[in-house]
């Protein structure tokens, strides 16, 4: 039997985050492969007027869960759920909640996070600073805690290029930092976040940066590692090929390009895009619990979760296996035909932006207006663009990431461990992945059926012949607005008219000759 599903079962597990991308896969995996797992608590706000209860009740219902349905179809009664809001003081957890926590917890998965780029730095620092620092302490008192595993990001230290599997000194005393802002006005932090965060291109980075520090400050009194994935897509094979819920990373771009809306993107072409499927991330905190639990690691380790050195694939790469996908198998009521013009020249994506975004927009628009309907083109490729820009730094440059930790772990697995909780990331075929990734995104994200793969085809068809009406009517009224102004333009239309007509009076002639 496999070794990190038997250490699993009688277990109570912890996971923050649960409610995420990366949270469901986990519960889904763990309760999966280790059905006889004692508990999983999981910490969970009320949101969006749904409370506690009813999102959970929801969240079980995900498809994500299909298959652990099958195999334990009261999967549920081993979830339990916490009332919880990471960034109120002492996570908003009720003493009895945390009573029963505290004797109860082995292993705990700390997954919750802001991954936005633009979240102001006050909220970053409170929910990923703060709040992983009220985790550790609650973790602290723990009795019976095993291993605390913190889920950071490869992007951590992206100020570095070479990025190693050691945590880095960080750019300041996060206490001094976080008193700071507590009584700072929002709008002068707003002011000064640049100057705070220096040469991390966002609030998220730059918070996930000092939350490793603290995670480490702990080592001394509990079992703790850090992992670090890259830019997390779809899964690659669980619990199904392609299964995506959030539009984040490489996601949102991928259905704007199938979409036929996101036409150009500043990328450099020949820059390592270090994807990494959901379920290889899934596997490796999987495989980490167990390993810090049971071996008990000194030093504290740190596993960059990343494709990169090991088995690279490229942005432009990326960008013609999304395209061509999309060809085979387009989005249902695209916008335009699925084409990327992809390029690291500032000026030619500006080129590119005016012709290929912001004038289909406004004539759209145009368009909409004139048939009385509320013009939305312009806003959507207003919000697309500002998301391009907050993405291009990682898609115009490179990073390497050391990996021996994982290469390490990987030798510590029997051959069943490394069948049931892969992440040899070398078996990875990169267009058949992204081919599932595209396909994932239009059933999974846009609740698209494959039975309307014909209707759509057939509406790329009518978008290529309005297309193609377009360009000959736009070429034929330069032209006219040309030869009605210059007298060169008039010859040269007279010529080529004169050399027409010549030659099929010539064809002519030779084939009533023949017969
Ligand atoms: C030719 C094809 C080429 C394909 C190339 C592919 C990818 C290149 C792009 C980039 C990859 C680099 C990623 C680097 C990751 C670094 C590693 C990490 O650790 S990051 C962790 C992950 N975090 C992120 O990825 C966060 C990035 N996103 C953001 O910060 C924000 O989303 C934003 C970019 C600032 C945009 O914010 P905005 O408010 O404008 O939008 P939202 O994302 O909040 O969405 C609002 C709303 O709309 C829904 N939505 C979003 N996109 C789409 C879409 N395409 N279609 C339909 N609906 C969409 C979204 O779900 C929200 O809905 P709701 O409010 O109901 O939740
Ligand atoms: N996705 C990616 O590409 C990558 C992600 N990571 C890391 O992986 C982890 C998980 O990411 P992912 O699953 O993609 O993120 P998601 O945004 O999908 O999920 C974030 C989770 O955190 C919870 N959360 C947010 N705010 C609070 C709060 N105030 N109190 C309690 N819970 C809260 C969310 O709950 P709710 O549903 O209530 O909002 C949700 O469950 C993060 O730590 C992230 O930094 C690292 C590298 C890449």
């Amino acid at each position: 039997m496999s070794s990190i599903a038997a250490y699993y079962n009688g277990k109570t597990v912890l996971i923050t985050g649960a409610t995420g991308f990366m949270g469901k896969v986990l519960m889904e995996k763990l309760l999966r492969s280790s059905p006889d797992v004692e508990a999983v608590y999981i910490l969970v706000r009320p949101k969006a007027g749904q409370s506690m209860q009813e999102r959970v009740a929801n969240m079980v219902k995900s498809k994500v869960f299909d298959r652990v349905r099958e195999d334990c179809p009261n999967f549920q009664e081993k979830i339990k759920p916490i009332n919880a809001e990471l960034t109120q003081p002492n996570l908003a957890i009720s003493a009895k909640d945390s009573q029963e926590l505290l004797s109860q917890v082995n292993v705990v998965f700390h997954c919750a996070a802001t991954v936005r780029f633009d979240e102001p730095l006050k909220h970053a620092l409170l929910l990923n600073v703060m709040g992983t620092q009220q985790l550790l302490l609650l973790a602290r008192q723990m009795q019976k805690l095993e291993a605390f595993i913190h889920i950071s990001t490869a992007y951590a230290y992206c100020n570095k290029r070479i990025i190693d599997e050691v945590i880095y000194p960080p750019p300041v005393e996060t206490k001094k930092l976080c008193d700071l802002v507590e009584w700072l006005d929002e709008s002068i932090i707003q002011e000064i976040t640049p100057k705070l965060i220096g040469d991390w291109p966002n609030t998220y980075t730059y918070t996930k940066a000092l939350a490793e520090y603290l995670v480490q400050q702990e080592k001394e009194h509990f079992n703790v590692a850090i992992i670090r994935p890259s830019i997390v897509g779809a899964s690659w094979h669980e619990p199904f090929p392609g299964w995506i819920d959030n539009f984040h990373g490489a996601s949102g771009m991928i259905i704007a390009a199938g979409k036929g809306i996101l036409q150009t993107l500043k990328v450099n072409n020949d820059a390592v895009a270090d994807l990494i499927p959901v379920d290889v991330v899934i596997n490796l905190i999987l495989a980490v619990g167990w390993y810090t639990a049971v071996h008990r690691p000194k030093p504290m380790m740190v596993y960059n979760c990343t494709t990169g050195g090991i088995n690279p694939f490229c942005w432009g790469e990326i960008g013609y296996h999304v395209i061509s996908t999309f060809k085979r198998n387009p989005l249902e009521q695209a916008f335009r035909i699925p084409k990327a013009q992809m390029t690291s020249n500032h000026l030619i994506n500006q080129y590119w932006i005016t012709v290929s975004h912001k004038a289909p927009a406004m004539l759209y628009d145009f368009y909409l207006r004139l048939t009385g309907r509320k013009p939305r083109m312009m806003k959507i490729f207003n919000r697309l663009h500002k998301s391009m820009m907050l993405l291009e730094y990682f898609t115009c440059q490179s990073w390497e990431w050391s990996s021996e930790n994982t290469n390490m772990l990987m030798t510590q697995l029997s051959p069943e461990d490394r069948r049931l909780f892969n992440f040899d990331v070398r078996q990875l075929h990169w267009s058949e992945y992204i081919e599932n990734y595209c396909i994932g995104a239009k059933k999974y994200l846009l609740n698209e059926d494959m039975s309307g793969i014909p209707a759509a085809k057939q509406h790329l068809r009518k978008l290529r012949n309005i297309q193609y009406a377009f360009n000959t009517t736009l070429l034929v009224i330069i032209w006219r607005i040309f030869i009605a102004r210059s007298q060169m333009a008039r010859n040269i239309w007279y010529f080529v008219v004169s050399l027409c007509y010549k030659f099929l009076s010539y064809f002519r002639a030779s084939s009533t000759l023949r017969h």
